[in-house]
């Protein structure tokens, strides 16, 4: 069963705004909000729409998701498709994957990109804060097997494009939107996730410029500390712990690095690191020198630096980069933390974040495929009856041997299931035989 969780957040943005204001999710700047007003709308579960139903129309303006007119594609990742939307006159962002696809693509041994999304989807259900990029709606349809995730529409794309080389982003500018990202990422952590994937490409701007985390593929959620032994992220922004294969290193060491390699790319245009192949890479990442530019302004560089140290001991933390001289403009421009209020996000909700895993159908499919595998092997048998009366006597007997270590195997089987009805399917073969899965287009719009 979900357990019910009260989201309650207060925070103040002093990223690139002064002020907060997003009347749609019902906060308010604190010199107009009264205190039962705001009560009450932090007693609210959940602001994200849960819809079960999917209705596709195509008219003479373009096709249709319920009441969303779909308009151009804005990009592709490796789950789905991103399409830009309107409704009533707002304009949205939905990622459209296939569900049966999802299952099909392994991630791991023991996960499929299923798994991923669903981790994915809790998260962005729990997380509400003006620096990390709303999830409104999930449209979940198990008719087509379409999810479809409603997020606000970033008009400003991605902080930076690629990993080519690029035109430095001027330092005032890089500070703000510094600024809003360890916003960001403190609100995160705050609360027990770690990104995981953080770089200029899942950093997106409003139609203000306020950047905002995206991109939750990857993330996860940690309970007394955060260490991770898994592999996650991207390799020019991982840090020199997970290139050495060290295991138990710290997810916030991770996230706070990968933020030191995208303000390097903010402010100098390029990447401190970069290799033709990852084994290079990571060997770089590991033991080269960090060269920064000789003009580069004191503050800048101690703050690079001190996030940028390849002894996660030593990295710069959190709560350092808050006060840090070139951050806080050397106490002009104060960078206060926000202030939070807990929620819980535990593994139930990951497994509920959309139709949870039917555990019952998912058994009977195992039994329809070993009666199938059962019948075919019996048909084989009372065909060689016919041919060959000899053969038959001993098929008989072999048939009847194998009939009881079968019976035996089932029960074997039945006993199993009754001691175990969470049935592991991540480990079970059946997700095996199911082809190909690169065919990502099947997601057709
Ligand atoms: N909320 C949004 N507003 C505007 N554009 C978006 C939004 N979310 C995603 N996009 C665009 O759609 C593209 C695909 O996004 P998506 O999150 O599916 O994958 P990705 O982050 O590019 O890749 P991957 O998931 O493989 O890491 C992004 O590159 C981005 O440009």
């Amino acid at each position: 069963m979900s357990q019910r969780v009260i989201k309650k957040i207060k925070f103040q943005d002093y990223g690139s705004k002064p002020k907060y204001e997003q009347e749609s999710f019902g906060f308010k700047s604190k010199e107009n909000s009264n205190e039962e007003e705001d009560e009450e709308e932090e007693e609210k579960e959940s602001h994200v729409i849960e819809t079960k139903k999917l209705q596709m129309t195509k008219d003479s303006q373009g096709q249709r998701i319920n009441e969303y007119q779909i308009l151009e594609n804005l990009g592709r990742g490796s789950y789905g498709k991103v399409k830009k939307a309107v409704k009533n006159g707002k304009t949205y962002a939905i990622k459209i994957m296939n569900k049966r696809l999802l299952k099909k693509k392994r991630q791991g041994r023991r996960k499929t990109a299923l798994d991923n999304v669903r981790r994915e989807i809790a998260i962005m259900k729990k997380v509400n804060h003006p620096n990390v990029v709303n999830l409104y709606e999930v449209i979940d349809d198990n008719e087509t097997q379409l999810l479809f995730l409603v997020m606000e529409f970033m008009e400003g794309g991605a902080l930076m494009d690629d990993n080519t080389i690029q035109e430095p982003i001027e330092e005032p500018q890089a500070r703000k939107y510094f600024r809003d990202i360890i916003c960001g990422l403190d609100y995160l952590h705050f609360h027990q996730i770690v990104h995981r994937d953080i770089k200029p490409e899942n950093l997106l701007k409003d139609k203000d410029g306020k950047v905002k985390i995206a991109d939750f593929g990857v993330s996860d959620i940690f309970e007394k500390d955060d260490k991770f032994t898994s592999t996650a992220g991207t390799p020019a922004f991982l840090p020199p712990e997970i290139c050495s294969g060290k295991k138990n290193f710290s997810g916030k060491d991770q996230d706070i690095w990968a933020v030191g390699i995208s303000l390097y790319y903010m402010v100098f245009g390029m990447l401190p690191f970069l290799a033709r192949n990852p084994l290079k890479l990571f060997e770089k990442i590991q033991n080269e020198k960090l060269t920064i530019p000789e003009k580069t302004e004191t503050d800048l560089k101690s703050l690079i630096l001190g996030i940028l140290e390849k002894d996660p001991d030593n990295r710069m933390k959190i709560d350092e980069i808050y006060t840090h001289p070139w951050v806080t403009e050397r106490n002009r421009n104060a960078f206060p933390r926000g202030e939070y209020t807990e929620f819980d996000l535990s593994e139930t909700d990951i497994q509920n974040a959309f139709t949870p895993r039917n555990k019952l159908a998912e058994c009977v499919h195992q039994l329809i495929l070993f009666n199938r595998w059962n019948n075919d092997y019996e048909s084989q048998v009372s065909s060689n009856e016919k041919e060959n009366e000899k053969i038959q006597v001993k098929e008989k007997e072999t048939q009847k041997e194998k009939e009881k270590k079968m019976e035996n195997g089932n029960n074997k089987n039945e006993n199993e299931n009754e001691n175990n009805t969470d049935l592991d399917l991540e480990n079970s073969t059946i997700w095996e035989d199911l082809g190909d899965t690169e065919d990502w287009e099947e997601v057709d719009f």
